[in-house]
């Protein structure tokens, strides 16, 4: 279960009267978020509710209609994508190219290698490539990569690919993380394994997450916000949302349910 806490951490992420229209169609509208520091936040709701365009916009990758999005104290309404994710906040697909034929160190030290603009700086002392194998290791032990090390992408689990995407994603250091549908396609056992790595990612970060799969929200998530035609129809921890009757027809299409 995840753990109750007495306060909420400080809050990373904010929208307030969030909204997207296309064309005459509203597809999220008056949607306010708070993510908080170190806490795993869930967005439900039924196919079509709006989820992945909320995703859209507080990564900017479409402008919002109307409100305000802000990220560790500065408004990012109008802010280009690139500039978000260089502030702190990544996407896992965004920079998750996971290159089959290199291992996992490989593949790690990539991303890492990124952001540090080593690729192109040849002359960089050889030390500087020491410190990025040093950070390498660290984020593949905290991802509970460690006994993979020298495995080719190509021949992890489905499971373990998903991992290694997440890991190259940390490479940014991002104080937000956002998830879309972690779980997708996965077998139980993996599906409790990545929850397990996405618990002790958001130790240290926030976790914005859209998941289909209530077994693991109601699991791993701190708070829950659920959509519903681009609205907000509920808000809190996992116990309240799952008993809210509208909630309960909202997914169920029935309160019995
Ligand atoms: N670019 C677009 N142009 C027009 N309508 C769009 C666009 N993107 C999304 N929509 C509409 O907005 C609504 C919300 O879609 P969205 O993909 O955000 O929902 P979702 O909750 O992520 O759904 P799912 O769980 O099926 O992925 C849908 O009715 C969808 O058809």
């Amino acid at each position: 279960m995840a753990p109750v806490t007495d306060h909420e951490p400080r809050v990373v992420l904010s929208a307030r009267g969030l909204g997207k229209d296309f064309g005459g169609f509203t597809a999220v509208n008056n949607v306010d978020l708070d993510v908080h520091h170190a806490r795993i936040h869930a967005l439900i709701g039924p196919n079509g509710a709006g989820k992945t365009t909320v995703f859209n916009l507080l990564t900017k990758f479409l402008q919002p209609t109307r409100g305000k999005i802000t990220l560790l104290g500065t408004d990012i309404t109008r802010t280009r994508p690139d500039k978000v994710a260089r502030m702190g906040m990544v996407r896992s697909f965004q920079i998750s190219a996971v290159f089959p034929h290199l291992t996992v160190l490989e593949n790690v030290r990539v991303a890492l290698q990124r952001p540090a603009e080593l690729a192109v700086q040849f002359w960089q002392p050889l030390s500087a490539l020491d410190r990025l194998n040093g950070r390498a290791e660290v984020l593949i032990e905290e991802l509970g990569l460690t006994p993979y090390l020298n495995t080719r992408a190509a021949d992890l689990s489905y499971g373990r690919k998903r991992v290694l995407e997440i890991a190259t994603t940390l490479a940014l250091d991002p104080e937000v993380l956002l998830l879309d549908e972690p779980m997708a396609g996965m077998g139980q056992e993996d599906v409790q394994m990545v929850a397990g790595i996405i618990r002790e990612v958001a130790r240290h970060r926030a976790v914005l997450m859209v998941e289909h799969n209530l077994n693991v929200v109601a699991d791993i998530c701190h708070q829950v916000t659920v959509l519903q035609r681009g609205e907000i129809l509920a808000h809190g921890d996992y116990a309240t949302v799952s008993t809210d009757p509208r909630v309960r027809t909202a997914y169920m299409g029935t309160e019995d349910a």
